[in-house]
């Protein structure tokens, strides 16, 4: 693309939609409460600062790849047509340079600051994200989001290794937690947003399998995802704040899933995409409040 076509000159806001700004908050809660279970006291700001701010500017770098990546087919989605590479503010070079620096700086506070283990996953989650995900499964197949959602759901385990240097079962819950959430948070989307997957030739499953048969997995996965929830109470994890507080929450989805299988309106699927992301959100701040407040030291 040539200086021609731009329309306007680049603002820091350009650079800062990039990052998915809002997608990386809610990622940096989940490795915040990583960090804080891993350990029966505050981990204190020495570790908090540097492993936030590296698993950020991580997580900002892949989402800016991803931009990259998807420059054409986002030119292509009504939901993604304004983005600041297919609108022309922004040119491929602009991106590349961008996500090099913040990502080469977040691996280079997280090496020097936390640990060596915390640096190498969250490349790893990186590479998933902006590699894995984007270039290849994302057009290949419509378990794409599944597997890719791995890259998602590390930020816990990464939050846990910054503080301990170790890989710890309940750190695995937490992201299995994640995992088996983003199925139902993204195909609620990709059944709204069917005809536009459609039109940019992606295969997600509403696509390839039709809206009722992702509306059938969003119901397993919701369920899969309730049964989940348990777990932290059941392991000694989390105490009965989390155990009440997750229940609401699971039945509340659970009642989302079922009313777009069995009794849609126009507006389901979308209401339900919006609700997950308080459901992620609010179960993260139980466990959160939970640990501080009920659960003795493990
Ligand atoms: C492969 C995994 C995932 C896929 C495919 C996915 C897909 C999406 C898509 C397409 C949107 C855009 C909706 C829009 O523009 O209206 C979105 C929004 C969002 N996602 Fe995800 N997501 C995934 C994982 C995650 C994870 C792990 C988190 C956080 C823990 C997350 C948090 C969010 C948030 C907070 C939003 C709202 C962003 C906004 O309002 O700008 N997502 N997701
Ligand atoms: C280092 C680390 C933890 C990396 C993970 C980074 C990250 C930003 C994960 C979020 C997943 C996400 C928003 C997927 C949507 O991509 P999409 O291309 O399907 O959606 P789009 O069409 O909105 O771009």
């Amino acid at each position: 693309m040539t200086e021609m076509t731009y329309k306007r000159h680049a603002h820091w806001r350009d650079y800062l939609e990039l990052t998915k700004p809002r997608v990386v908050l809610l990622l940096l809660l989940t490795a915040l409460v990583g960090m804080c279970l891993a350990s029966p006291t505050w981990v204190g700001w020495a570790v908090v600062t540097p492993a936030m701010v590296g698993i950020g500017l991580m997580s900002g770098s892949a989402a800016a790849v991803n931009h990259l990546v998807d420059r054409h087919i986002d030119a292509q989605m009504a939901r993604t047509l304004r983005r600041p590479l297919p609108s022309g503010v922004l040119s491929p070079r602009h991106v590349i340079s961008f996500a090099t620096i913040i990502g080469a700086l977040g691996f280079a506070v997280l090496a020097i600051w936390v640990n060596m283990l915390t640096a190498w996953l969250t490349l790893l989650s990186l590479v998933g994200y902006a590699i894995i995900y984007t270039m290849y499964l994302k057009r290949a197949t419509p378990q794409n989001i599944v597997i890719g959602g791995l890259a998602g759901a590390a930020p816990p385990l990464l939050g846990w290794t910054a503080v301990t240097n170790e890989i710890h079962p309940f750190a695995i819950l937490l992201v299995m937690i994640v995992f088996t959430w983003t199925p139902p948070h993204f195909w609620a989307l990709a059944v709204h947003r069917a005809k536009d997957y459609a039109k940019a030739n992606i295969p997600m499953l509403p696509v390839t399998h039709g809206i009722e048969f992702t509306k059938t997995c969003i119901l397993l996965y919701t369920i899969l995802l309730a049964i989940i929830c348990l777990l932290p109470y059941i392991v000694g994890m989390s105490g009965v704040i989390y155990l009440v507080g997750s229940s609401i929450l699971s039945i509340w989805f659970l009642v989302y899933a079922w009313k777009l299988k069995f009794a849609p309106s126009k507006h389901t699927a979308y209401s339900m995409f919006t609700f997950s992301i308080w459901q992620l959100m609010l179960l993260f701040v139980l466990l959160l409040v939970d640990h501080y407040v009920v659960t003795p030291a493990f």
